[in-house]
């Protein structure tokens, strides 16, 4: 494509960049999510002490997608990645049922925080490979996700091993992100 032309085609379909923030417990799954989207590879991974960004790019949505920690001691870290996010991927371990309102705590305490007001929430029900994995209406319900208002959100099923859902969970994303612009 000429210069021009490709000036023109970026003007017609322009790109929807994104700054995406991945949150959740510590194995969730966040990291395997975040390669398997990038690569279409299950990587081996070891708890992240820090952080892994990625830039994803999907349809027409380009997201620099940040995979924070979520190890407890470490959570006091997430604020520091809140400015400018768009949308917030929170990855809750469908088979970890003990941990369910830790999680469902420290997603509310994001919810909650100035910074994250005009964030779009994509809930991912992570694991749902494992046999007592919770079910969606029960991750809801867990979370207390009705209680949400003023924000657009929703809890897909996903699978960081084989990418089951993670796409379904970024065109949710791309939907969204479309609306908002
Ligand atoms: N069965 C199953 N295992 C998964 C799935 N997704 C991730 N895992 C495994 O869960 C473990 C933890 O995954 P990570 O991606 O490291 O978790 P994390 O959320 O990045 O954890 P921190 O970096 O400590 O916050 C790894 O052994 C993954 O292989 C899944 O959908 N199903
Ligand atoms: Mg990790």
């Amino acid at each position: 494509m000429g210069l021009l032309a490709s000036k023109l085609w970026k003007y017609l379909f322009p790109n929807l960049e994104c700054r995406t923030l991945m949150l959740g417990l510590d194995g969730a799954g966040k990291t395997t999510i975040l390669y398997k989207l990038k690569l279409n590879e299950v990587v081996t991974t070891i708890p992240t002490i820090g952080f892994n960004v990625e830039n994803v790019s999907y349809q027409k949505i380009s997201m620099t997608v940040w995979d924070v920690g979520g190890q407890e001691r470490i959570r006091a870290l997430w604020k520091y990645y809140f400015p400018n996010t768009t949308a917030l991927i929170f990855v809750v371990d469908s088979n970890d049922t003990e941990r369910v309102e830790e999680a469902r705590e420290e997603l509310w305490n994001l919810l909650k925080d100035p910074e994250l007001q005009n964030i779009v929430l994509l809930v991912f029900a992570n694991k749902q490979d494992l046999p007592r994995a919770m079910t969606i209406p029960q991750i809801t319900e867990g979370l207390e996700l009705q209680k949400i208002t003023g924000r657009q959100w929703i809890v897909i099923g996903s699978n960081g091993l084989t990418g089951d859902g993670l796409y379904k969970g970024l065109e949710w994303l791309s939907e969204k992100l479309k609306e908002k612009k």
